[in-house]
């Protein structure tokens, strides 16, 4: 029998699995059988998940492990902010640190455990980069620019706004209106752009913000691969560098800022060295349940609820409790 977590940064949901764990290791082809399956609000356990977030022996030292992110959908994310903070809570636990490296697909990330927010809700931070701004790096073509910040895209959406960064995966950003939040218009360019069109062929986060005031984000994400989430780690991560540098005169860099999303909150900081940008995201890394089973269901992708041993923890009731009375 092995034990993987179900767990959730500001409810985006996961499945978490230790290949190091396993007698055998799943194949990668194994793990995105596996992640398409375990999702599924049908077929997948617990009511499914947003994606499937992978642990491995990193070779990279000194970090500790490396993640590897599977969509819903089966597609690779090159990151995870919200997971990576889950990753990084089972790191932490496993080999007792608290402030160590994870390997990601890009780039070698900073984890730092933070005190916790509050009873049974435990906090971490994470480093979202790297950074870039490049066409070449979301991609996006077909869009006559090498660079989005802040300019009018009427292909995309007629008297919109919109920012393109990959930190590293691709996200399309957008500071809306109450309006436009509450209408179709994210959900219908989500799904445009995630199917087959001539401008994102690789698909891309999509997000529209509003701008509370100058310390405080309201963000929701259309996710590539996932569709709506609760949030979006990276998404809420590029959309205050977005913020941060659409607003120079509130001076945000370097300064918290919270970000509420519809699964609750977190907190980022954008960092600017040289011209090198990076984004500090802290927010809670919530374990709802440990689920016992049999390691060849894995390999196989053929999970019989009824042979999974589930218990659930503590600590996404505390997760509720604590975001109750904490909403914009
Ligand atoms: N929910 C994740 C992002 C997953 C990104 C994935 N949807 C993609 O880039 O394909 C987060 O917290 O950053």
């Amino acid at each position: 029998m092995v034990t993987i977590q179900k767990v959730h940064g500001s409810q985006n949901q996961f499945f978490l699995l230790d290949q190091t764990t396993l007698q055998q290791p799943l194949t990668q082809e194994e793990l995105v059988i596996l992640a398409k399956n375990i999702t599924n609000s049908q077929t997948g356990l617990l009511g499914g998940a947003d994606g499937l977030l992978v642990v491995s022996n990193s070779q990279h030292l000194p970090a500790l492990g490396k993640m590897q992110v599977i969509n819903a959908d089966g597609t690779i994310a090159s990151m995870c902010g919200n997971g990576l903070r889950t990753v990084g809570r089972y790191l932490a636990e496993k080999y007792q640190q608290n402030d160590f490296i994870v390997e990601t697909e890009q780039a070698d990330l900073k984890v730092t455990c933070q005190a916790d927010w509050a009873p049974d809700v435990k906090a971490i931070s994470v480093e979202i980069s790297p950074v870039s701004f490049q066409r070449a790096a979301l991609p996006f073509d077909n869009l006559g620019t090498e660079q989005l910040i802040s300019q009018p895209v009427p292909v995309l959406a007629s008297d919109l706004k919109f920012t393109a960064i990959a930190v590293p995966n691709p996200h399309l950003i957008s500071f809306v209106s109450a309006k436009i939040l509450a209408g179709d218009l994210l959900k219908n360019l989500g799904t445009k752009l995630n199917q087959a069109n001539p401008y994102f062929p690789d698909g891309v986060n999509v997000s529209f913000a509003q701008i509370i005031n100058e310390q405080q984000l309201f963000v929701q994400t259309f996710e590539r691969g996932v569709g709506f989430t609760n949030a979006c780690g990276t998404g809420m991560s590029a959309t205050s560098l977005a913020f941060a540098l659409i607003h120079p005169e509130l001076n945000i860099f370097d300064r918290l800022l919270t970000v509420y999303n519809p699964g609750g909150y977190v907190q980022t900081r954008v960092h600017q060295t040289d011209n090198h940008y990076w984004i500090e995201l802290i927010g809670n890394a919530t374990i709802t349940h440990y689920l016992d089973l049999n390691e060849n269901d894995l390999h196989h992708a053929t999970i019989d609820p009824a042979q999974v041993k589930i218990t659930p923890t503590v600590e996404d009731a505390a997760y509720q409790q604590f975001i109750k009375d904490r909403r914009p």
